[in-house]
C-alpha cells in the first residue's frame, strides 16, 4: 500500500491568483474588519511618511537665519504627535484583524476535520497521518498569520513605497529617477526568487508533514521498537529526515537572505548615487536643502517597507503553498455518499445478501486479480454465520463492504433487499455494527467508548444498555478500574491488555444495538473459556441479530449456525461445520491449519460441541 507523502510536483500547481481566489468565500464575512485594518495600516504608513515633510519644513523655514525659533517646538510637537498617531493606528489595525483571522483559521480547520471524517477509508489508507496533521495545524496557522499581518502589510508596504516615490519625485525628479532605476534589477531578481522559494517552501512543508508521520508511527509503535531494540535505527532514520528538513529550511533562508541583500543594497546604492547628485544639484542652486533633506528622510522611511516587501513576498509564497496543500485534501472526492433519495426496508429483519460481488483495491496493480471475484452469499435473518478461509483470501475485505467502508467494484450487497448504496449512509451504519481485529479505542472513558455508536436513548436506558453490553462482552473488569466505567483509558486504549481492549470493542458493537453484527475475529485475544462465555452471552443478548463473524479459531467456527468458506475470491461452500467437515476437502485443510495455530490442549474438534 503506497502512502501519500505529500510531495506533489510543483509543476501544474494552481497560479497564485487562483489559489488565493479560493479564500474569498471564507474571507468575505470578515472583509469589513479586514478593510478597516487595512485602512489603519495604510494611515499608519502615510503618517510615517509625513514626518519627513515636517522635517523639510523645519529645515527650510525654521532652521533658516530668518526663521522663527519658537516654531522648533511646533515641529517637535508635530513629530511627537504624528509618532503617537502612528502607534495608535498600528494598535487599531491589530484589534481589527487578529480576532477575525483566528476565527477564520478555526472555521477552516473544523471544515478540514469534517471533510477528513467523511472521506472514505481508501483515502486514509493512502495518506500519511503526519501530512494530514500538518495540513490541519501548521498550514492553517501560516494562513492566519498571513491574513492578520502579511496580506495587509504587503499592500500597505506597496502603497507606502509608491507614495514615497511620488514624494521623492516631488522633491527632485532627478533623484527620484535614480532611485526608481534600482527597481529594474529588483523586479528581475524577484521573479527568480519567487520560483526558487516556491519550490523550497513546498518541499519543506511536505518534509515537515513526513516528519510528523515518522513521530506518530514511532510513538504508536514504541513497544515494537523497544522490544526489537531498534531505537537507534529509528533515531538514525528520524535524524536523517530531520536533517533533510533542516537543509531545505537553510536553502529557503539562504534564498530569502540573498533576495533581501539585493532588495536592501540596490536602494542603498541608489541613495549613494542620489547623495552625490543631490549635493551637486544643491551646489548649483537647482535643489533646496530642505528638499534634499526631505528626499533622504523619505528614502529612510521607505527602507523599512522595501525590506519588508521581500519578507512579505516570502511569507505570501509560503502561505500559497500551505493553501495548495490544504485544498489538495479538501478537493479529494468523497466517493461513498448517501443517495439523494435513500430507501428504507418496509420489513427490516436483518437479511444480508451478497450477489456476484467483485472488489479490487483502488491502488492494486492493474494486472493483479481482484481480491473478491463473484461472491454470492445469503445470511438469514438472525443467523450467525462464520466466514472461514486461508489467510489473505479477502475475509476482512468482504466484511468492510457491508457498512460501505469500501465500495464493491461490481455486484450488489443487499440488506433486507435494498442495495447498501441505496441506504442513507448514517442509517446503514446504525444498522450494521462492526468490531475489528485491530481494536481501536479512543482516549476517553470506558463508558464513552462503549456507548460510541449507541442509539439516542434517555440516560437511564443508556445505563442499562451499557451494563448489558459490558456483561455480554465479559468486560466486567472495567468496573474495578480506579474510576469504574468512568476511567479514562490511555490513547488508543494502550493502558489495557489486548484481550481487555477487544472486549471493550465488542461491548461497543453490542451497545450499538445493530440489526447486523459484523465481527472480524474480535475474540482472537481471549482465552477459549472466555470466548465461549462471550459467545453464549452473545446468543441470548443478540437474539435475532444477524451475525457474520470472521473466524480464525475452530472454537469460534463451531459456535456459528453455518459456515461460509471463502476461496479464490469467491464463496466455495456453505453449510454447518459438520457438513463441511464431512464433505469439503479444502474446509478440512483450512480447519486443520487453524487448529495448528491454536493450543491443542484447549481445542476440541470433530463437529460436536466442546466440553
Ligand atoms: N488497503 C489495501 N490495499 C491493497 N491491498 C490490500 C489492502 N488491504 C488488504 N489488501 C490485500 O487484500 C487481500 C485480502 O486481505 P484481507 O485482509 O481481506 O484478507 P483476510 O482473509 O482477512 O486475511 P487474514 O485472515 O490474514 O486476516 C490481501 O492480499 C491483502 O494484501
Amino acid at each position: 500500500m503506497a502512502v501519500q507523502l505529500g510531495h506533489a510536483p510543483t509543476e501544474g500547481t494552481p497560479t497564485m491568483g487562483r489559489t488565493f481566489a479560493r479564500l474569498l468565500p471564507f474571507v468575505k464575512p470578515i472583509m469589513p474588519r479586514l478593510f478597516f485594518g487595512f485602512i489603519c495600516a495604510l494611515a499608519a504608513g502615510i503618517v510615517a511618511l509625513t514626518i519627513p515633510q515636517v522635517l523639510a519644513w523645519l529645515v527650510n523655514n525654521v532652521l533658516h537665519p530668518e526663521g522663527n525659533s519658537s516654531d522648533v517646538w511646533l515641529a517637535v510637537g508635530l513629530v511627537a504627535g504624528l509618532g503617537a498617531l502612528e502607534a495608535a493606528l498600528v494598535f487599531l489595525r491589530r484589534q481589527f484583524v487578529i480576532t477575525p483571522a483566528a476565527r477564520l483559521e478555526t472555521q477552516m480547520r473544523v471544515r478540514f476535520y469534517e471533510h477528513l471524517q467523511r472521506l472514505p477509508v481508501a483515502f486514509h489508507e493512502r495518506w500519511g497521518s503526519g501530512q494530514l496533521l500538518s495540513r490541519s495545524m501548521s498550514d492553517l496557522s501560516l494562513l492566519r498569520r498571513w491574513l492578520a499581518f502579511g496580506s495587509l502589510m504587503l499592500v500597505v508596504s506597496t502603497v507606502t513605497v509608491l507614495t514615497g516615490l511620488v514624494l521623492m519625485f516631488n522633491s527632485s525628479w532627478v533623484l527620484g529617477s535614480i532611485y526608481l532605476v534600482g527597481a529594474i534589477p529588483i523586479t528581475i531578481k524577484a521573479f527568480h526568487f519567487r520560483n526558487t522559494y516556491k519550490t523550497a517552501s513546498r518541499l519543506s512543508q511536505d518534509q515537515a508533514g513526513d516528519l510528523a508521520t515518522a513521530v506518530e508511527e514511532s510513538v504508536h509503535g514504541i513497544r515494537v521498537i523497544k522490544a526489537f531494540g531498534r531505537g537507534r535505527h529509528m533515531y538514525d532514520g528520524f535524524n536523517s529526515r530531520a536533517s533533510q528538513l533542516r537543509d531545505t529550511e537553510v536553502t529557503k533562508a539562504r534564498t530569502l537572505a540573498s533576495f533581501l541583500v539585493f532588495i536592501v543594497s540596490i536602494p542603498e546604492t541608489a541613495l549613494g548615487l542620489g547623495l552625490v547628485a543631490g549635493l551637486w544639484l544643491t551646489s548649483q542652486d537647482q535643489l533646496s536643502i530642505g528638499a534634499l533633506v526631505a528626499f533622504f528622510a523619505t528614502a529612510t522611511v521607505l527602507a523599512g517597507p522595501v525590506e519588508n516587501m521581500g519578507m512579505l513576498l516570502g511569507m505570501t509564497l509560503t502561505t500559497k503553498t500551505a493553501l495548495d496543500r490544504h485544498f489538495e485534501v479538501m478537493d479529494a472526492e468523497n466517493t461513498i455518499t448517501s443517495p439523494d433519495d435513500p430507501r428504507r426496508p418496509a420489513d427490516p429483519v436483518g437479511e444480508l445478501v451478497l450477489s456476484n460481488v467483485h472488489f479490487s483495491f483502488p491502488d492494486a496493480a492493474g494486472t493483479s486479480a481482484p481480491t473478491l471475484r463473484g461472491v454470492n452469499l445469503r445470511v438469514r435473518p438472525g443467523e450467525t454465520m462464520a466466514l472461514v478461509g486461508m489467510t489473505g483470501t479477502g475475509k476482512s475485505t468482504l466484511l468492510q463492504l457491508i457498512p460501505r467502508l469500501h465500495e464493491a467494484t461490481s455486484g450488489r450487497v443487499l440488506i433486507d433487499g435494498i442495495d447498501v448504496r441505496d441506504w442513507d449512509l448514517t442509517e446503514l451504519r446504525r444498522c450494521v455494527a462492526v468490531a475489528f481485529e485491530d481494536t481501536i479505542l479512543f482516549s476517553a472513558s470506558i463508558r464513552e467508548n462503549v456507548l460510541l455508536g449507541a442509539p439516542e436513548l434517555p440516560e437511564a436506558h443508556l445505563g442499562a444498555l451499557l451494563d448489558e453490553a459490558i456483561d455480554t462482552a465479559q468486560a466486567g473488569f472495567a468496573r474495578s478500574l480506579p474510576n469504574g466505567l468512568d476511567t479514562v483509558i490511555g490513547e488508543e486504549g494502550l493502558s489495557l491488555s489486548g484481550g481487555q481492549r477487544q472486549r471493550i470493542a465488542l461491548a461497543r458493537a453490542i451497545a450499538a444495538k445493530p440489526r447486523i453484527l459484523v465481527l472480524d475475529d474480535p475474540l482472537s485475544a481471549l482465552d477459549v473459556r472466555t470466548e465461549e462465555t462471550v459467545t453464549e452471552k452473545l446468543r441470548t443478548t443478540l437474539d435475532g441479530t444477524t451475525t457474520l463473524i470472521v473466524a480464525h479459531r475452530p472454537s469460534t467456527v463451531m459456535l456459528a449456525d453455518r459456515v461460509a468458506l471463502l476461496k479464490d475470491g469467491a464463496i466455495h461452500d456453505v453449510g454447518t461445520h459438520s457438513e463441511l467437515l464431512a464433505g469439503n476437502t479444502h474446509y478440512r485443510f483450512v480447519i486443520a491449519s487453524l487448529e495448528d495455530e491454536e493450543d491443542p490442549d484447549t481445542t476440541t474438534l470433530g463437529g460436536g460441541p466442546r466440553s
